[in-house]
């Protein structure tokens, strides 16, 4: 396993009477996959959205390969290599599926609003190094062969491994996934399992927020269990599985 890359400290959020997270530390290594997982309501999306800092803890810190993020923008985060998927999905529809992709090049590349309108030499460079990075980033997801095709023509799975080409696309080292298998089918959920498995090869860390255990424990190499705002379990799927607090946090539910 690799170095340490994220650092999460006493993270706490209160959103006024309510402690959706309270005081949860872990880490990510490279090239690990990290699934939090949790009853609704657990306070999953709050630690996500603090991480990613679309908003600010009420205590702690996150630290990302070294740096505290929660000054950062969430451009400058993508451009120091995080990037995140939504619950629901961002697909520009009317778009193509490499146009969609390209969109996420923008990070990475120098082209201003402005020089793009004067169709200055740089910005062909810049187009083509955008073609380039989407290109490769759809070959890595297997969506490079529909990569002309409207992306509202895709059925849904194909979108959600679209958005996956897109935050994939600046060559992030961290990839944050708010539950990538929401809505899909168990053929859709195998292949995406499979591409993020690949991709873990190749060197990318991924943390992901999961509703469906069989793809939790397909996939992850440790897991954060939440549970009213509290980290209640951390560890490999086969010791979370015996969790008694786990099984107590999801008592009546057939989860495993
Ligand atoms: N903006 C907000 N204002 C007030 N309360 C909030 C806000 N966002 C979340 N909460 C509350 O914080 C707690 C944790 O919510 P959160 O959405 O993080 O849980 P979750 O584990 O992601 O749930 P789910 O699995 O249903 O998506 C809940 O009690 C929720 O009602």
């Amino acid at each position: 396993m690799g170095k340490s890359i994220l650092e999460i400290d006493d993270l706490t959020k209160r959103f006024g009477g309510i402690l959706a997270v309270n005081d949860i530390s872990f880490n990510i290594n490279e090239g690990e996959i990290v699934a939090v997982i949790g009853p609704n309501g657990a306070g999953k999306t709050t630690l996500f959205n603090m991480i990613s800092n679309v908003i600010m803890p009420t205590q702690g810190e996150v630290r990302f390969k070294g740096e505290k993020i929660s000054a950062r923008k969430i451009h400058t985060l993508a451009k120091l290599g995080m990037t995140r998927t939504f619950q629901n999905l961002l697909i520009f529809e009317n778009m193509s599926v490499l146009e969609n992709v390209m969109l996420g090049t923008h990070i990475k590349l120098n082209t201003t609003i402005l020089t793009a309108g004067f169709r200055l030499p740089s910005v062909k460079k810049d187009e083509e190094m955008s073609f380039y990075m989407a290109s490769e980033a759809l070959e890595l997801v297997g969506l490079k062969s529909r990569m002309y095709e409207r992306a509202e023509t895709l059925p849904y799975g194909l979108q959600k491994l679209l958005e996956i080409a897109r935050a994939i696309v600046s060559n992030p080292t961290l990839v944050l996934l708010d539950e990538p298998m929401a809505g899909l089918n168990d053929s859709e959920k195998n292949k995406i399992t499979q591409v993020i498995l690949n991709m873990r090869k190749k060197g990318y860390s991924f943390l992901f927020i999961e509703h469906d255990m069989r793809v939790v424990m397909e996939m992850a190499d440790r897991i954060i269990v939440m549970d009213f705002g509290n980290k209640i379990a951390e560890g490999s799927p086969e010791e979370i599985q015996k969790d008694p607090k786990v099984i107590q946090a999801y008592l009546g539910e057939e989860v495993f």
